[in-house]
């Protein structure tokens, strides 16, 4: 089962869907992630008996989580100081009917209305042993009002361990922005099923450590089609990689051309078409400017590499190249273009020659999307849905942005570039993501910060090349994220932040083993069902 990212209107329907199709009303659902939210405490606390925990709950569902969660928090034993951030006037139904069972057990809600109040937040907070944020959920956006902020700073103040309901308090849920402050979360409950917020800039950071409840919401919901975004997660990746049978013949692997590498970036070539291979394609041939093919046919061995006629020493272009890369292109399954290509202005004509005329599937990577800064349009003219693989500085060059508009929505922005001009991006960053024209959106799950190292780049864009022809249909970039992240996050355990790019092409393969081992089971049912 492969895990859904919900967008808050995609959350508030399921929510409404739940109560009109299933019967389950709201206050039922937030029964149910109060009791979760109290066992995620007490496994963020130990037990809780005799421990003091101070709670702050809003006026919205967030705070009625909150409140719910305070009662089976009161049932095993802790200590409750409890606040309403919200104007008492303004609570919901559900949140006021949470509010009231725990009145009625004697436990006082404070309200947050004056200087007094808040040095009683401030004292309780000192004394507490936890934190329960259940001031804003996915109904917050904007700026925090100035009340609701103190209290924040309060709280981040306090150092003492926070555990969010469904996000902390000031991270917008569709994009992980935080305009001001956020709650520092030390461990965050997703109810029902994470959000972008989770996994995205910002947001990610106070997040903590993230566990996902289903808080009783039918499957049916939370794997509805209607959802577009996904993770990458184990059991996605071991669907889109197939066993290969016993007959195959590096022929039906995949033949990979790869036009990359100029005077002083050879490197680049090496790394990804060497990823092509260890990602298991049958065939990877990598054309270069002619000056560096001798350079290059000492540096791989199991590829074959072709000269291609140059303009000035080293730098690829002209009408000449084209006339050997066209025909070329033609035996080939796929063709990376990018890495170490160079920023020459003959280069970048040769490159947008290649989109318009190229009749296989393409993918862009590096100096092949320089070379369409500021006229992403050209990407319509290809004749299949060409892959790009940007870094963020590549996607804000490419659409004429700055990497801080970027950031304000990486995964809105890139699925709706995706769908403008009929490309697929895989956008990368601390979580990078796969947007497809048809609105989907997946996001990594794997990586590490070791990975931000010269070249990383080159062996992603060769591992997706490499899968063009082995991944389930159109799926190459999301699996070849996965497995790029998981190679990367096995040389990280040996390299930490001295990990080098051919640390991870190294790791490919093991990568693939695991992968394997799970999706094993999976091909298996799947024969079974035959
Ligand atoms: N399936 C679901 O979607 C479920 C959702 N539940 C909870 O419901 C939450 C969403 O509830 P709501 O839609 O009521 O929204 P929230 O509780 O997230 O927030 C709404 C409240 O925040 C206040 N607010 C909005 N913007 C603000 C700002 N900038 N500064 C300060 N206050 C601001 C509003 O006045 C309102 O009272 C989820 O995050 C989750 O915790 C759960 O109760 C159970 C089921
Ligand atoms: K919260």
């Amino acid at each position: 089962m492969t895990m859904k990212v919900s967008l808050v209107k995609e959350m508030r329907a399921v929510d409404r869907r739940a109560g009109e199709e299933y019967g389950l009303p709201e206050v039922v659902l937030m029964e149910n992630a109060g009791r979760q939210t109290a066992a995620a405490m007490v496994s963020l606390l130990g037990s809780v008996r005799g421990k003091t925990i101070c709670v702050l709950a809003g006026s919205g569902n967030n705070g009625g989580d909150a409140f719910a969660a305070a009662r089976y928090l009161y049932n095993e034993g802790a200590v409750l100081k409890v606040f309403l951030t919200g104007n008492p006037d303004h609570i919901k139904a559900s949140p006021s009917i949470m509010k009231q069972a725990l009145t009625a057990m004697g436990i006082a809600v404070h309200g947050l209305a004056g200087d007094r109040d808040m040095d009683r937040l401030r004292l309780a907070l000192r004394f507490a042993d936890g934190v329960l944020d259940g001031i804003l959920g996915t109904g917050f956006r904007g700026t925090l009002r100035p009340v609701v902020r103190q209290a924040v700073e309060l709280v981040n103040a306090a150092g003492k361990p926070v555990l969010a309901i469904d996000i902390p308090s000031g991270v917008e849920a569709d994009t992980g922005a935080v305009s001001d402050v956020a709650v520092h979360a030390a461990k965050t409950i997703a109810l029902g099923l994470p959000k972008p917020g989770h996994l995205l800039g910002q947001g990610a950071v106070y997040t903590g450590a993230l566990t996902v409840d289903s808080i009783g919401i039918p499957r049916q919901l939370l794997e509805d089609e209607a959802i577009l975004q996904a993770c990458i997660d184990d059991g996605l990746a071991a669907s889109l990689l197939p066993v290969r049978p016993r007959t195959a013949h590096k022929g039906t692997c995949g033949r990979i051309l790869i036009v990359a590498g100029s005077h002083g970036m050879t490197g680049a070539a090496a790394l990804c078409t060497e990823a092509s291979l260890r990602a298991g394609c049958g065939i990877a041939t990598l054309a270069v400017p002619e000056s560096q093919q001798p350079i290059l046919a000492v540096k791989l061995t199991e590829a074959m590499t072709v000269p291609v006629p140059e303009q000035e020493p080293g730098v690829l272009g002209g009408s000449e190249a084209l006339k050997v890369l066209m025909p070329l292109v033609e035996g080939y399954d796929a063709v990376l273009v990018g890495p170490g290509l160079g920023r020459a202005q003959v280069t970048g004509e040769l490159v947008k020659a290649l989109v318009r005329e190229a009749d296989k599937p393409l993918i862009l990577d590096a100096d092949a999307i320089y070379a369409l800064r500021g006229a992403p349009e050209i990407l319509r003219e290809a004749k299949h849905v060409p892959i790009l693989t940007p870094h963020l500085g590549e996607m804000a060059g490419l659409l004429g942005l700055s990497v801080a508009d970027l950031r304000e929505d990486l995964a809105g922005i890139a699925r709706d570039v995706a769908a403008e001009y009929h490309a697929v991006f895989v956008l990368k960053s601390e979580c990078t993501l796969v947007a497809f024209p048809d609105g989907r959106v997946y996001f990594t799950t794997k990586g590490n910060a070791g990975m931000a190292t010269a070249g990383a780049g080159d062996v992603l864009a060769g591992t997706i090349a490499g899968l063009m022809k082995q991944a389930a249909e159109g799926m190459a970039p999301v699996l070849g994220v996965y497995l790029h992240g998981l190679a990367g996050d096995l040389a990280y355990q040996e390299k930490a932040e001295g990990l080098l790019a051919g640390d991870i092409l190294a790791k490919l393969p093991e990568a693939r083993r695991r992968l394997q081992a799970h999706s094993l089971p999976y091909n298996k049912k799947h024969d079974e069902n035959e």
